[in-house]
């Protein structure tokens, strides 16, 4: 099954919400546990414990991972793996983008199968042209697995780059948007090429129904809330993805507790 299809199954049956694992320094030092990778694979270890089978996402953050070097790399391979084996869909926030050679290692890292480091879908960055990422879409087709394309990020610099305008007229986001409308055109229920787009971005007008889901940072820490999603994705509202960390995290270190603060933000968004 396509990561389209897939996603819309799980939205359908766990909610919209995606859970991020971002082990900040000061979230490790909240769960009383040591700034090092064996605090760090209690933490993760934990995230999986609480939310494998509860929501439809979770995503890792690589950067938090790749603090601690190799040791670090392979307790995010083996919390992708342990997630992925109770089928609970992975999103590997990474943000890559390079050119098409390159870009093309990128991809069989993170989207082939067989990769140690294998996710469901995995974000990156079309500031190298959205021509550059073809080698993602092409993998992502292959295994099945997704991409989500930056486009209306939560920050507040964002807008500098994004809303700046070519010779055709359409900002880069807006053309960014279309590209994807035009990867995932026809396909059913959704396609699996989606954009991600802030909660915090306060009103657009780009037209966001690229036919395949939104990933949507920026909940409750970065200032975003559920009235938020309401108001800025109406016309695509079953098709976004409402994503948090630490809110939700800030929850920890108890499995219940924080099973408890993504259940109500689920049921909210629903
Ligand atoms: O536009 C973007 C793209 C990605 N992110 C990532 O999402 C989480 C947000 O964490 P919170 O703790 O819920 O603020 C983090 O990993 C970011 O790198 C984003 O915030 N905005």
């Amino acid at each position: 099954m396509s990561f389209g299809s897939r996603a819309r199954a799980a939205m359908d049956a766990f909610g919209p919400l995606c859970v991020g694992i971002d082990p900040h320094p000061g979230l490790l030092e909240a769960w009383d546990l040591s700034d090092d990778v064996s605090g760090l694979e209690r933490f993760a270890g934990t995230c999986v414990e609480a939310f494998a089978g509860r929501v439809a996402f979770v995503k890792p953050q690589s950067a938090f991972f790749e603090r601690f070097g190799s040791r670090g790399v392979a307790v995010l391979e083996h919390t992708l793996q342990d997630l992925r084996h109770t089928g609970t869909l992975t999103v590997l926030d990474v943000k890559r983008g390079d050119i098409g050679s390159t870009a093309r290692a990128y991809a069989q890292a993170y989207l082939d199968e067989d990769s140690p480091m294998a996710a469901d879908a995995v974000t990156v960055s079309p500031y190298l042209g959205f021509g550059s990422l073809e080698p993602f879409l092409a993998e992502a087709e292959r295994n099945d697995a997704g991409v989500f394309v930056l486009a209306l990020t939560s920050n507040p610099e964002g807008p500098e780059v994004q809303h700046a305008r070519g010779a055709s007229g359409a900002t880069v986001a807006g053309s960014v948007l279309a590209n994807l409308a035009r990867a995932n055109a026809g396909a059913e229920p959704m396609g699996s090429y989606g954009a991600v787009v802030g909660v915090t971005i306060g009103s657009t007008q780009e037209d966001l129904d690229v036919n395949g889901p939104i990933l949507a940072p920026g909940l409750g820490s970065q200032g975003g809330t559920v009235a938020d999603v309401d108001r800025l994705f109406a016309s695509v509202r079953d098709r976004v993805v409402p994503s948090v960390s630490r809110d939700v995290l800030a929850a920890g270190a108890d499995v219940g507790a924080l099973q408890d603060a993504a259940a109500a933000l689920n049921d909210q968004l629903r």
